[in-house]
């Protein structure tokens, strides 16, 4: 059996929901494909989810800074308001009839079900083919990772999938991982109390933002309590019906009743039927242009695109393929000032390139930076100020290339250094800018009289 219709959109997560329902609203006969739930990881499994715990996990670190601040304050932590809250106002217990509704009010049609390309413009779903006459989208996101680690097959290990479903806290975990998946849910457990040792094979946490970044979420996690371990990846895995022992590549052992595995995403392109359409089936990404084309009448968006793994940069990519399609004029992709932020305590924002991947990529580079405590809101903020502002300049250019900006505000902070990057306002209009006192942002100022 097959169909004609104008766009195939393979994939309904953040960026193919969006490209979809767009794109029936401007009058095209549009199926999406969907094999989970439509919206994808964002909104039932990872950013929406893992923000309510580090909301909940937040509001007890702050209820704990109470004392020697404002008098004192006791607090009983309790998982199950989250998790409540995140079965019933996040995720509507995992069903998304809300989401599909809400695409079929668009003019979209909706098919449940797990496609495959099969050729160009075509896709195939539980036996009906869906010619497509303007083009394919493919939206299919990443999964969790889990690498063949000696053992790890068949035992009881835990995915964000897993993490954010859970009802009743373990006494302990290992993560393995220290990127923002691992660092989010370490520190919110370890809030809630569950004893967590964190495990991360690179030297450092977060090892492809700054190294002040790493260095301070390891500080600051340390004071926690948790145990942190860096420079020493996990090489294999037991479980003895009870508790995880995880054996690390310098010989040393970790051991906890659950194990969660959060070591970055991946594709599986063989799956979707790349081949078909002249695509490497075991390429890591879809490979893109700067409109997102994939080739002729195909575009990918998301994670699978290959820039990065943000709902964000989904739903921009979304709407350049989106004028794409429809014809209309807009600028390509531009990912210079990609924006990212772990949302630990405190938050760890960066924007651009890094010092040592602004001087790698051969710019004239000179850096200037500031710490949140020594700023005078820092200062008054005293318990839990830890942070910094960081900017790495092009000094040829006379422009901002990339900023950090780590604190209790550093995701909001960041809004303003992402502008820097973005519109490439030179430094010395930077300068002699006015910075409301007292704010964390005017922490910027004293940044950049160091540059
Ligand atoms: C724990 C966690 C926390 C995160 N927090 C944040 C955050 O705070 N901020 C942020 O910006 N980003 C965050 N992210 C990243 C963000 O979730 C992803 O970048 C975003 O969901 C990507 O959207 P997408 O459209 O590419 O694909 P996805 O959301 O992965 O959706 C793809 C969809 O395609 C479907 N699909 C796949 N193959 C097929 C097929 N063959 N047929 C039919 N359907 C198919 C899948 O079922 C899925 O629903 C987080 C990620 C994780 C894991
Ligand atoms: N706040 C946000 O915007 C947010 C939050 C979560 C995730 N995300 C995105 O989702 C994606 C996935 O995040 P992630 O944290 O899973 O992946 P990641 O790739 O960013 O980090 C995974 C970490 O695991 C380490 N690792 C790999 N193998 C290991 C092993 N065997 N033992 C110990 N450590 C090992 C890596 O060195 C790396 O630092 C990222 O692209 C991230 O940007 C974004």
């Amino acid at each position: 059996m097959s169909e004609q219709v104008d766009v195939v959109v393979l994939g309904l997560g953040v960026g193919g929901e969006h490209v979809a329902g767009t794109l029936a609203e401007n009058g095209l006969n549009v199926v999406g494909i969907e094999g989970r739930l439509v919206g994808g990881e964002c909104p039932y499994y990872a950013c929406v989810p893992t923000k309510m715990m580090v909301r909940a996990a937040d509001l007890l670190a702050e209820t704990r800074r109470v004392d020697g601040m404002a008098g004192h304050a006791e607090v009983t932590p309790d998982w199950a308001p989250v998790a409540a809250r995140i079965r019933d106002e996040a995720t509507d217990d995992w069903n998304d009839q809300v989401a599909v509704d809400r695409l079929v009010g668009k003019g979209a049609r909706f098919v449940r079900g797990w496609g495959r390309l099969a050729g160009p413009g075509r896709v195939e779903v539980d036996g009906t083919v869906y010619e497509a006459s303007r083009g394919v989208v493919i939206g299919t996101g990443s999964a969790p990772l889990v690498p063949p680690i000696d053992g790890i097959e068949g035992t009881p290990y835990w995915t964000n999938r897993d993490a954010v479903q859970i009802k009743e806290l373990p006494e302990s975990m290992v993560v393995l991982g220290g990127g923002p998946v691992g660092l989010e849910l370490t520190q919110a457990f370890a809030r809630f109390g569950v004893r967590v040792t964190v495990v991360e094979m690179a030297e450092r946490l977060l090892p492809s933002e700054e190294p002040e970044s790493g260095e301070l979420a390891a500080r600051v996690l340390e004071a926690e309590g948790i145990d942190v371990r860096v420079g020493s990846g996990a090489e294999s895995v037991r479980h003895d019906g009870e508790r995880f022992t995880v054996t690390l590549a310098d010989g040393t052992e970790v051991g906890a009743e659950r194990l969660l595995v959060a070591v970055g995403r991946y594709c599986d392109l063989g799956a979707i039927g790349a081949d078909t359409v002249g695509l490497d089936p075991s390429a890591k990404f879809v490979e893109v242009d700067d409109r997102l084309r994939a080739g002729d009448g195909l575009w990918a968006v998301g994670d699978v695109a290959g820039h990065g793994a943000f709902t964000h940069l989904a739903m921009y990519q979304g709407d350049i393929v989106i004028r794409d399609i429809l014809g209309q004029d807009g600028p390509p992709a531009d990912y210079r000032a990609l924006p990212r932020v772990t949302f630990t305590d405190p938050e760890i924002g960066a924007v651009g390139l890094t010092e040592a991947q602004a001087r790698d990529s051969g710019l004239t580079v000179r850096t200037g930076s500031t710490q949140v405590p020594s700023t005078s809101r820092g200062w008054i903020h005293k318990a839990g100020n830890d942070g910094f502002i960081k900017l790495v300049a092009d000094t040829d250019q006379g422009v901002l290339v990339g900023a950090t900006s780590a604190g209790p505000t550093g995701g909001e902070v960041l809004g303003a250094l992402a502008v820097a990057v973005h519109g490439r306002v030179p430094v010395e209009q930077l300068k002699h800018m006015i910075y409301a006192y007292p704010t964390i942002h005017r922490g910027i100022g004293d940044a950049l009289r160091e540059l």
